[in-house]
């Protein structure tokens, strides 16, 4: 065994035995000519994940296994360029034309029963193109060339135009054609779809090729294990349906959970009784026609108590309505809808539902000018049925919306989006980097010249962090991994196996460098920060003196660490997955006050790593300590201590003025006076009977005093302490 790109297709050399419709073959044909795959495409490999393939009861060829013939699988093997062969039978099951032009290694399962569709003369033609392998649709048009789409784009099969028998040859090979004029071939992922003219017969016909795509979930696989509901939008034809078809496999077969596929036109599970291997153990509903596919998705919930429905184009309101009531009943939906963007969906009326519905609301007039907007707003009303959102820019590359609520909002609003850009590269090549899109690889980032803080002084998070990178890069979860490893013995698997593990300690800093918790990559150290405002944070900074030092970016992969309330991460888990995608430290702070963001900067900065909190093993998050006091203060010390905060916070750091308090008891005032220098900042102690006061002051503590705040109320002047006057800051 050969431990492998997800995107790998392998093959079992074994002789343990796979029904005849699960022949491992995939063809990523995105992957054919990547890197990984020429560095693999001399491996034969094997696992228990093999699958794939397909068996047409109405294949006429006599060397395609039937699916009640069970073979051993010893006889597939896979070629590095992707495809299958069939040593046993070398004979084709294509007829001899076609044989003898295209190669037997070059034919896959899924094709061989596709062209069955087309009469011999075409399939000859159709072979012989470069592409054919990549195949995506061909078009019989009555009266007119019969067309292949490739990804490069059309090609006319031949110039002889399509006849009645033409089409006449492919309407036998396929079954009924249901009421959206839509058909496929028994246990096949082909859809065929009609065009008939007003008498309602037959002129032409799209017959796309189906297959599914092994590893083709992996760009989301962090989002389909984070259990939310996932909107998956693109334009026809960008691979939706191949997505989920993969989803639907990968939470059943490697999550064991409940999948019932609701599938209206039998593309995700194939035409015919028994569905294809391509789903895995998941359950598929067919729907009788495609006026029911909601009543269908309401009874799919009620009967057989699903973990996961899958759901191919929600297009109709009821069908909206439909996913949202599964929504609410907590089940994880994962469905597609048509569209280029978010914003498709919002602006259409029947899938606006999807999204939370979307309302006007007028504002009152001082609303509207505290908003700064007008005074008739879009909202949106409720929750949406999904979690997050993922849209589909090609087979390749996809824009992850984790949160589609913020996402819609921000769109309503008139906002840009956060975005999250991921492509197959990530995953497929380990010397890309976490993303295209990174200028820089980490790992050339680890061992660039300039990185000397990493590369020079923690030698061990070097090896950590670029081990973890490249573990990484083969994409499966740490439970894939697992079962990868148990099912095989093989030297290759140790890395994985230690992947997870690696991955945390990289990311847990303070275990190999407790004065280093960020790998400071650029300087200003950059921050991604998650609901806590950027204003804050750099005011903060400055008031520290340490806004060379610091920046904030709304560019995940140019940021050195994340920063984020810990609220925010109990509600959205997945921030830990786009922080270990990134391999970034996070941060977490136990409230939005700004005492809080004083210590989560001097930690991000590593001017201390007092604060830090370790957190057990399994969780990589860099936890700063509260303020709380150790003994539970009364309620005259809570007040005391709000009115210190509301006047640093609200009066002080923003406007640069002195604010003098309620005299309070001594005792008390201490107290204030810790706090007030926990902000790094000066206050001025006067003993005016009966009680003493404060005046905080807007002055900055030296940096050398930084570490040791005194808490003598001596010592509270600005007199010799060390004190800097405050910038002032901007409103
Ligand atoms: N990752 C992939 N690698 C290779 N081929 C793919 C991949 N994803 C999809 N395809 C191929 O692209 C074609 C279109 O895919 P698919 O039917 O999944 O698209 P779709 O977005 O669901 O289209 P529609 O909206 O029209 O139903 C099919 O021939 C499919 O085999």
């Amino acid at each position: 065994m050969i431990a492998l790109n997800s995107h790998f297709v392998l093959i079992d050399l074994h002789s343990s035995w796979h029904s005849a419709n699960q022949i491992p073959i995939s063809i990523p044909t995105f992957l054919q000519n990547s890197h990984s795959v020429s560095k693999f495409s001399s491996s034969f490999c094997r696992t228990g994940r093999a699958r794939k393939g397909i068996a047409s009861s109405k294949s006429s060829s006599p060397s395609f296994p039937s699916p009640e013939i069970r073979r051993p699988t010893s006889d597939r093997l896979f070629l590095g360029n992707g495809l299958l062969t069939n040593q046993s039978n070398s004979s084709s099951i294509l007829d001899s034309d076609f044989a003898s032009t295209s190669s037997q290694s070059d034919a896959t399962a899924e094709l061989e029963v596709f062209v069955e569709l087309l009469p011999s003369r075409m399939r000859k033609q159709l072979s012989s193109h470069d592409e054919f392998r990549e195949l995506i649709e061909v078009v019989l048009d009555l009266g007119r060339n019969p067309i292949a789409r490739f990804p490069s784009g059309d090609w006319a099969i031949s110039e002889e135009l399509v006849k009645h028998e033409d089409l006449s040859h492919a309407i036998s090979k396929v079954g009924d054609f249901s009421d959206d004029n839509r058909s496929g071939m028994d246990r096949s992922l082909h859809r065929i779809s009609a065009i008939r003219n007003r008498k309602m017969q037959i002129i032409g016909l799209t017959c796309r090729v189906g297959r599914s795509v092994s590893g083709s979930a992996e760009i989301i696989r962090d989002l389909v294990e984070g259990g939310g509901s996932i909107l998956v939008i693109g334009p026809p034809g960008v691979g939706k349906t191949t997505l989920i078809r993969e989803i639907a496999r990968m939470l059943a077969d490697d999550h064991k959970k409940r999948v019932v596929i609701v599938d209206t036109s039998n593309e995700i599970g194939g035409d015919g009784d028994v569905p294809h291997a391509g789903i895995g153990s998941a359950r598929r509903m067919q729907v009788p026609n495609v006026h029911m596919q909601h009543t269908v998705m309401i009874e799919a919930v009620e009967n057989h108590m699903p973990e996961t429905i899958i759901i191919d184009e929600i297009g109709t309101e009821l069908e909206a309505l439909a996913a949202s009531t599964i929504a609410q009943r907590g089940v994880q939906l994962v469905g597609t809808a048509h569209g280029i963007t978010i914003d498709n969906i919002i602006k259409n009326p029947s899938l606006q539902i999807l999204v939370g519905g979307i309302e006007s609301v007028t504002l009152g007039d001082e609303e509207a000018r505290k908003r700064k907007v007008q005074k008739t707003i879009l909202e949106r009303k409720g929750p949406p049925t999904f979690t997050c959102a993922v849209e589909m820019i090609s087979k390749t590359e996809c824009r992850v919306h984790h949160r589609l609520d913020t996402t819609v909002d921000a769109i309503l609003a008139g906002k840009t989006p956060l975005f999250e850009i991921r492509n197959v590269e990530t995953y497929a090549n380990p010397s890309v980097g976490p993303s295209q899109n990174l200028g820089k690889s980490l790992h050339e980032r680890l061992h660039s010249k300039d990185d000397n803080i990493i590369a020079d002084s923690d030698p061990d998070m070097e090896v950590s962090q670029v081990k973890t990178y490249a573990n990484h890069s083969m994409g499966p979860s740490p439970n894939h991994e697992k079962s990868l490893h148990e099912r095989s013995h093989s030297k290759d698997d140790n890395i994985i196996a230690d992947d997870d593990a690696d991955m945390e300690d990289a990311i847990h800093l303070p275990r190999q460098s407790k004065s280093r918790p960020v790998s400071k990559k650029s300087s200003p150290v950059r921050v991604y920060s998650y609901k806590i405002l950027e204003s804050d944070l750099l005011q903060v900074a400055q008031v520290l003196g340490l806004e060379n030092e610091i920046d904030v970016t709304d560019d995940i992969e140019a940021a050195d660490a994340i920063l984020a309330s810990s609220d925010e991460m109990k509600q959205n888990p997945w921030i830990r997955s786009v922080a270990k995608f990134h391999h970034l430290p996070v941060f977490v702070i136990k409230s939005n006050t700004m005492a809080q963001m004083v210590k989560a900067i001097r930690m991000i900065i590593k001017i201390d790593s007092d604060s830090i909190t370790k957190k057990p093993r399994k969780t990589p998050d860099i936890v700063i300590e509260g303020d709380a006091p150790k003994r539970k203060p009364s309620l005259e010390e809570i007040d005391a201590l709000e009115e210190v905060r509301l006047a640093i916070e609200y009066i002080v750091i923003p406007g640069g003025e002195p604010v003098e308090l309620l005299p309070r008891r001594s005792d008390i005032v201490a107290r204030q006076l810790e706090l007030v220098e926990s902000y790094q900042l000066a206050a001025e102690y006067s003993s005016s009977e009966p009680n003493p006061r404060l005046q905080i002051l807007p002055l900055r503590l030296k940096s050398k005093n930084l570490k040791e705040p005194k808490s003598s109320s001596k010592s509270a002047t600005g007199e010799g302490t060390g004190i800097y006057r405050l910038p002032l800051l901007p409103e």
